[in-house]
C-alpha cells in the first residue's frame, strides 16, 4: 500500500465548470429550495390551523428567509454566519472564518467556495429559518416526500421482509453468499435519494433481489471478503460485537439497513447495532429520528403481517438496546470526517468501541475522502486521513464526480460507455478499511 499522498487535491467547487458541484449550485440546490419554498406556502392554512395567526406568520418569515437564500446562491452572494443559537452555529461560523482567512479575508460565496460547505450550508440554513421562527420549529419540509417513499416502496420491502425471513428461519449458519447478497441490498438502496432527483419521486418500485447479478460488474470495488472476514474473526473471538450503520436516506434505503442490522443480529455476526440518524431535515432525503420512529410505528401497522412482525421486533430492540439510535450535531455539519477527532471527540471515542462502522450513501463518502478531486486511482486508505476509529466499510452508489481506489483505466473503460456514469447511482463501492493507527 501507498504511504502518503505526494501532493493533496483542491477540494471540489462550483468555481469548476466542468465538475458536478457547478450545475448543482446553479440548478439544483435552487429547484430544491424551491420546493421548500413551496412546501412552506402550502402549509401556512395547517400552521394556522394549529397556532392560529402566529402560525401563519412564521411561513411567512420562513418564506421570505428562504426567498433571500435562493437569491443568494443565484447571485453568488458570501456565506453569512449563522445566528440561531443552536449548540452547534460555533463550528459553523468557525468553518465559514477559516475559508475568510485562507482568502486573504475574502469571504466565501456560493460558487467559489468549497462544494461540500455550500451544500451542506444549504441545509443547515433552511433548518436556521425554520429554528428562528415561533412556533415552527420543529417543522420537517421534507417530511412529505420522505414519507412517500416508504409507502412508495411497501412492495419492495415486503419481498426483503420474506426474503430475511426465509433464510434465518432454520438457524443455520449464515454463509458468505448470503452476507453479500444482503450487503448489496444495502448497497443499492442507497439509489434511492431524494436530494439528487431533485425531490422528484425515487423510490424502490421493483424487487430488491431481482436486479442484483445483473448489477454485480457495476460494483467497482467490492471488499466484501474484507468484511466478512472482520465480522467472523470478531464473532469466533466470542467479543460482544458492536456494530455501527451511519444511516443515510428514509425510504427503501432506511428499510434494507434495518434488514441488514436484524440479519446481524439474526446470524450473530453481532451483538448490538447502533444507528445514527441526523438531527435536522437534511439533503432532502436523510433519517431523522422522528423519520426512524415513523419508519417503525407505520410497518408495525402495516396490514402485511411479516412486515407488521418484523416491525414490532425492532420496536423491541430499541427497548432490549440491541439496537440503539443516536444523533450528533457533527454530522449535520459540513466538516469533513478527518476533522471528527478535533471537533467530535466524543463521537470520535464512541466510535472507536465499534467493530465496524457502515457508512452509507454519498455524502458520507464524500466526508470520508474529503470531499477532494482525487484520481480515481488514488487508494482508499490514503484519502481519510487519518480517520480510523474502527474498520470501516463505505457502501455507497457513485453519485458525484469522486470515486477513489478503482483500477487502472476503468474510469476511461466506463466513460466510454456512458460519459455521466458517475451521476446516476448506477455504479457503487464497497470499501474496507482495517484499523491502520489510532
Ligand atoms: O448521501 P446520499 O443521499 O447518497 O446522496 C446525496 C446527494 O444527493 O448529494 C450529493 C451532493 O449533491 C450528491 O452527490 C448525492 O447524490
Ligand atoms: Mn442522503
Amino acid at each position: 500500500m501507498a504511504e502518503k499522498v505526494d501532493e493533496m487535491p483542491e477540494p471540489l467547487s462550483a468555481k469548476y465548470v466542468d465538475q458536478f458541484a457547478y450545475p448543482t449550485v446553479k440548478d439544483r440546490l435552487p429547484v430544491i429550495l424551491t420546493k421548500v419554498i413551496d412546501t412552506v406556502y402550502q402549509y401556512k392554512n395547517t400552521a394556522a390551523e394549529q397556532h392560529g395567526e402566529a402560525g401563519k406568520e412564521d411561513c411567512k418569515f420562513i418564506v421570505s428567509k428562504l426567498s433571500e437564500l435562493k437569491n443568494a446562491i443565484q447571485t453568488d452572494k458570501p456565506l453569512t454566519v449563522l445566528a440561531d443559537g443552536r449548540g452547534d452555529v460555533s463550528i459553523w461560523n468557525k468553518a465559514i472564518q477559516k475559508e475568510i482567512d485562507d482568502h486573504g479575508n475574502k469571504h466565501p460565496s456560493w460558487f467559489k467556495s468549497p462544494w461540500l460547505l455550500t451544500e451542506c450550508y444549504m441545509y443547515r440554513k433552511i433548518n436556521e429559518s425554520i429554528r428562528m421562527s415561533s412556533k415552527l420549529q420543529e417543522f420537517d419540509p421534507f417530511g412529505e416526500q420522505k414519507r412517500s417513499a416508504l409507502k412508495n416502496s411497501h412492495d419492495a420491502c415486503i419481498v426483503l421482509a420474506n426474503y430475511i425471513h426465509d433464510i434465518t428461519k432454520d438457524n443455520k449458519d449464515v454463509t458468505y453468499e448470503q452476507f453479500s447478497k444482503i450487503l448489496q441490498i444495502a448497497l443499492w438502496g442507497n439509489k434511492c435519494d431524494l436530494s439528487i432527483s431533485a425531490g422528484v419521486e425515487n423510490s424502490q418500485n421493483v424487487s430488491p433481489l431481482l436486479y442484483l447479478n445483473e448489477m454485480a460488474s457495476n460494483i467497482l470495488v467490492d471488499s466484501t471478503q474484507q468484511v466478512w472476514q472482520a465480522l467472523l474473526e470478531a464473532r469466533k473471538n466470542g467479543k460482544q460485537t458492536r456494530v455501527d450503520i451511519i444511516l443515510d436516506n428514509m425510504g427503501f434505503e432506511l428499510f434494507s439497513d434495518l434488514c441488514f442490522a436484524e440479519f446481524l443480529l439474526r446470524t450473530s455476526l453481532a451483538h448490538s447495532i447502533h444507528l445514527h440518524y441526523k438531527v435536522m431535515p437534511w439533503f432532502v432525503s436523510d433519517v431523522t429520528r422522528e423519520d426512524f420512529l415513523w419508519t417503525l410505528q407505520t410497518l408495525k401497522d402495516s396490514p402485511n403481517e411479516v412486515l407488521s412482525k418484523l416491525s414490532e421486533t425492532w420496536q423491541n430492540r430499541l427497548q432490549d438496546e440491541s439496537w440503539v439510535i443516536k444523533g450528533d450535531d457533527f454530522w449535520t455539519t459540513a466538516c469533513d470526517f478527518r476533522q471528527m477527532k478535533s471537533k467530535a471527540p466524543h463521537l470520535y471515542d464512541d466510535l472507536t468501541s465499534s467493530s465496524m462502522c457502515f457508512f452509507k450513501g454519498d455524502l458520507n463518502y464524500r466526508k470520508l475522502v474529503g470531499d477532494l478531486n482525487w484520481n480515481h486511482t488514488t487508494p482508499y486508505e490514503l484519502t481519510l486521513g487519518g480517520f480510523h476509529p474502527s474498520p470501516h466499510c463505505a457502501l455507497r452508489t457513485i453519485k458525484c464526480d469522486l470515486v477513489v481506489g478503482l483500477q487502472e483505466g476503468r474510469a476511461e473503460e466506463i466513460t466510454k460507455l456512458n460519459a455521466d456514469w458517475m451521476l446516476g447511482g448506477d455504479y457503487g463501492v464497497i470499501h474496507f478499511c482495517d484499523l491502520i493507527e489510532k
